[in-house]
């Protein structure tokens, strides 16, 4: 089988991180084409592949015939980007949040339906082992009903991971469109979601602009969620934390509670109401400190080889942006919005 032609658009820090390299070590993938408006960002990563690099995305697409794109640019333009690939026939991987609206989410996912590609969403949480783990306790059926939960995402802020630093796009509005809320809450919104399979019903929000200087973007976030089934948390999302990062799921159920991410070395705790405990040493939550392969990438090749469409769907994406959406309603508005 000949291989899978991947352009990656925005050779920024994900894509350095993880996009480019993931697709390096996949051996189903070409990577044959780059786009990023600094040009030498590009162009570093076509001279290694034989590949060409383009300034402007819309040039890509017109001159580069390609199976598959890779979304990696500021969250403004993952809708134009994504919906101008998938009109050029290529299957879309867009990075999180998978767009600024839900029309723009809903006109995505027409774009991919109408081309006959794919849509998948960067959520790489779910991917991640110790949420694996969770879901696989949570389905099991052992913990029963999960009754309450937290889950949180804190950092100090993208400047120390972002190849702009403090004068990065993750500060302006106008391309990042939405702060702390859109980088970590709506990685949390879709790991509740998956975890629960549950949906969100009931959205109370705290979206707050408290930090950073010169920012005009929200970094302090709290949001109450009701499920549809009655199950109620908080989700957190913060830029403000001065060390560290926390990433972590509290999941109180019938039978016992679930712990995600609060402890180093045992990544996922369980303890049961008849007093045992279970400790789970599946491999660290993936920090921008620490990168491990996300399992992003091989899951949207996959896909694309088997013909199987990816589970982290377009559709999924904009479950989860919808929760955050919401919270910003909530924030502006003082009221419950109901989803
Ligand atoms: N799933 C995850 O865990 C993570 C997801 N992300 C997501 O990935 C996306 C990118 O973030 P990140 O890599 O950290 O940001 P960076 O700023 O490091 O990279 C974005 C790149 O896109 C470039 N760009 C801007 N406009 C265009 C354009 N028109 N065409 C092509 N490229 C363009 C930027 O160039 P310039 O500098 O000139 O603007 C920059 O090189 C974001 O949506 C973010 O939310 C990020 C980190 C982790
Ligand atoms: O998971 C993540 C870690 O931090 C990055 C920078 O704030 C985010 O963009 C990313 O989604």
């Amino acid at each position: 089988m000949s291989k899978i032609k991947v352009a990656v658009i925005g050779c920024g820090a994900i894509a350095q991180r993880r996009h480019i390299p993931e697709y390096e070590a996949n051996p189903h993938v070409e990577l044959v084409a780059f786009a990023d408006p600094v040009i030498e960002r590009a162009q570093k990563y076509a001279e290694k592949h034989g590949a060409l690099a383009f300034a402007d995305y819309r040039e890509l697409l017109k001159e580069v015939k390609v199976d598959a794109v890779s979304v990696c640019t500021p969250n403004a333009l993952h809708a134009p980007v994504a919906i101008a690939a998938a009109n050029a026939g290529a299957h879309v991987l867009v990075e999180k949040p998978m767009a600024a609206t839900a029309e723009e989410g809903r006109a995505m996912i027409e774009a991919a339906q109408q081309n006959g590609v794919y849509l998948m969403v960067g959520h790489n949480q779910r991917l991640m082992p110790p949420h694996a783990k969770a879901k696989e306790i949570l389905d099991s059926g052992r913990l029963g009903k999960v009754i309450s939960f937290r889950t949180s995402f804190g950092h100090p802020g993208p400047e120390r991971w972002s190849v702009d630093g403090k004068d990065s796009w993750f500060f302006r509005k106008d391309e990042a469109i939405m702060g702390a809320m859109g980088d970590l809450g709506v990685h949390k919104s879709d790991l509740i979601r998956y975890l629960l399979s549950d949906e969100v019903a009931d959205v109370a929000g705290f979206v707050n602009t408290l930090h950073k200087e010169g920012t005009d973007v929200d970094d302090n976030a709290t949001c109450l969620l009701r499920m549809k089934s009655g199950t109620i948390g908080t989700l957190v999302a913060s830029w403000t934390y001065y060390k560290g990062e926390d990433n972590s799921t509290v999941l109180w159920c019938e039978n016992g509670v679930m712990k995600v991410g609060t402890h180093p070395d045992d990544q996922v705790i369980v303890e049961l109401r008849n007093g045992t405990v279970e400790r789970y040493k599946v491999g660290a939550i993936a920090t921008n400190e620490k990168q491990t392969s996300s399992g992003v990438i091989d899951t949207f090749v996959n896909s694309i080889v088997t013909q199987t469409p990816p589970s982290i769907s377009g559709e999924e994406g904009l479950r989860s942006l919808e929760v955050i959406l919401a919270a910003f309603e909530s924030q502006a508005t003082g009221k419950v919005i109901s989803l």
